[in-house]
């Protein structure tokens, strides 16, 4: 087994069968046995805006390493903690640092806290990560509600929901024509108009990474009708989704994807990781007032 993993896991299991309800509960009690509160709210912090988990008051910080069954963050911008505490005095989880599928982890592996979500009786996840912006007319450091996603590597043996389906969990064959819902974006953006923050709303296409995309790749994804690309959240808002939580997801536009061919730019992580330090605080500050119409 490789030192970056945790306890019994097979990292590299493709299929959702190992990830059973019981060992899913067994994570779930186990935060839950440590904490008093009780969030229906989780957020997840893309990469550089780990940030808004600094934010959180009466933190209880679990470090991945600790938490039974647990991946651990490898990427830069990433802490890898896992936070109970009240955002504007809000209960929220807040995962500071996700998985990805380029760390060498399935997908039923990076969409696990998920799962773990819906067992501690989250209702809403409200996930953010960094993005290239495909859409001509964005800028960097926009910020992109996401309307719907396109995930060609969710067609594949890649998708997170592959193997034996427990109801408990979710359907089957789930809906997915409705997963980032709308009346959280009206509320979203409403914030953001009030606060007189600029706000884009578009499609978010989801490939693994690590490398970023070829030209001819990023025209295809535009002619998919892609609006930025990532390498993170529609696997997670798919399972989410199909968990019954309500989704909102939100891209930083760190960097506009290179779609000219020959050219001398190049997008690159360190970039990244800028950007969203700089606009990090307008997206802390936009959640931060969004938490409160999210406790239903
Ligand atoms: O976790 P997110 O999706 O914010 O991270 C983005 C996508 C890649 O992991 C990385 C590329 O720089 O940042
Ligand atoms: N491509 C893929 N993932 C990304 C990008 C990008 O241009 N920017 C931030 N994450």
């Amino acid at each position: 087994m490789s030192s970056l993993f945790v306890n019994h896991i097979n990292i590299n299991a493709i299929t959702n069968n190992e990830f059973t309800y019981d060992r899913v509960k067994n994570i779930s009690d186990w935060i839950l046995n440590r904490v008093d509160l009780r969030p229906k709210i989780a957020i997840v912090c893309g990469s550089g805006l780990g940030g808004l988990g600094e934010r959180v008051q009466d933190a209880r910080i679990f470090p991945y390493e600790e938490i039974p069954d647990f991946p651990r963050s490898t990427v830069v911008g990433h802490k890898g903690n896992l936070i109970v505490g009240k955002l504007n005095e809000i209960p929220v989880i807040c995962m500071q640092g996700r998985f990805h599928s380029y760390e060498g982890y399935s997908n039923a592996l990076c969409t696990l806290p998920m799962k773990v979500f819906k067992l501690m009786g989250v209702q809403t996840v409200l996930l953010t990560c960094a993005a290239g912006g495909l859409n001509q007319s964005f800028k960097v450091g926009d910020i992109m509600l996401i309307k719907d996603h396109v995930a060609p590597l969710l067609w594949t043996l890649q998708n997170p929901l592959i193997g034996h389906n427990d109801e408990r969990f979710g359907p089957r064959f789930p809906a997915c024509n409705n997963i980032y819902k709308k009346n959280l974006r009206d509320i979203f953006r409403s914030i953001a108009e009030e606060k007189q923050i600029e706000l884009q709303e578009g499609n978010y296409a989801y490939l693994g990474g690590p490398n970023y995309e070829t030209v001819t790749e990023l025209k295809a994804l535009i002619q998919m009708g892609g609006d930025a690309v990532g390498a993170s959240t529609a696997n997670e808002a798919l399972v989410a989704s199909y968990c019954g939580m309500n989704v909102l997801a939100i891209a930083l536009i760190t960097n506009k994807a290179v779609i000219e061919y020959d050219s001398q730019d190049f997008p690159c992580h360190e970039e990244v990781i800028q950007i969203a330090n700089q606009k990090a605080c307008v997206l802390q500050e936009l959640v931060t007032e969004l938490v409160k119409f999210l406790d239903f």
